[in-house]
């Protein structure tokens, strides 16, 4: 059982209010999406809820413990993630492990059956520059999920891929996610990304922000490789883009 519960957060810097009473859950094999327009504070809950920064006020609770300004129990991936350039793919995902005090032999034992997982077999002694863009995505993805037990945290993941390597890797990630049961709280300014990707999306709007909405996303459709062209989606896209005001 997985849970992450986010409890009445409030949040300011220099005085000015940015994050107001945010409360939010993630369950057990669930992908949710925080979505809201650039500067609202996505990147500010975020860093609240990975215990990169302590919160004005309100809780942090995973899997029953107060995590509150503390980092290091929740595995998380920015943006801007690199790998490490002169590092191999496999040197590269077994960093955290390392860093954590595990041995070489037993970190390359633990990864070396996710390399086929995350569809970079063969790769494992590459160079990140001898891979494309969507492959060293997967494979930062790889080094968090290796890093984190039951939930990872996302900001802006795919935001750099184009267009045609997005849609592979948002499939991808969903196969990948229910297969290794793992859940996932992902930061998206990407109406599309949120629809694709969540069973729920929570939408950060106001001055200061909190969450003014919660979507579901439901529809049969949505398993289907073609769930962005059904009426389906573009149903909850308008009521998306309807509370966003945009
Ligand atoms: N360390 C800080 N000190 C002062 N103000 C900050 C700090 N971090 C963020 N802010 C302010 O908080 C507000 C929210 O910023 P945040 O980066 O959380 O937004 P965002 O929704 O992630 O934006 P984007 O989608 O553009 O990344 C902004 O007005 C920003 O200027």
């Amino acid at each position: 059982m997985t849970e992450l519960l986010v409890q009445h957060v409030d949040q300011s810097f220099d005085g000015k209010q940015i994050l107001n009473d945010v409360s939010l859950s993630v369950k057990t094999n669930e992908i949710v999406s925080i979505l809201g327009v650039s500067g609202i504070g996505k990147t500010t809950l975020f860093n609240v809820i990975a215990g990169i920064t302590h919160p004005l006020d309100g809780t942090v609770v995973f899997n029953g413990n107060d995590i509150t300004g503390e980092a290091g129990h929740l595995g998380y991936m920015l943006q801007k993630d690199l790998l490490l350039p002169f590092r191999t793919i496999m040197n590269n995902v077994i960093l955290p492990d390392l860093v954590k005090g595990i041995s070489k032999k037993d970190a390359i034992k633990r990864a070396t059956p996710l390399f086929e997982f995350f569809g970079l077999s063969g790769y494992e002694n590459k160079y990140p520059n001898e891979l494309s863009g969507g492959m060293r995505q997967r494979a930062a993805l790889l080094r968090t999920f290796l890093s984190t037990k039951d939930l990872t945290l996302l900001d802006e993941p795919f935001s750099a891929l184009d267009e045609l390597t997005k849609r592979g890797i948002y499939r991808w990630y969903t196969d990948i996610s229910r297969q290794m049961q793992n859940s996932t709280l992902l930061i998206t300014h990407s109406v599309d990304e949120a629809i694709t990707l969540s069973d729920r999306i929570y939408i950060l709007s106001g001055k200061p922000a909190t969450i003014s909405h919660e979507i579901k996303i439901t529809s049969e459709e949505r398993n289907k490789p073609d769930f962005e062209l059904t009426s389906d989606f573009i149903k909850y896209k308008k009521e998306i883009l309807n509370i966003l005001n945009v």
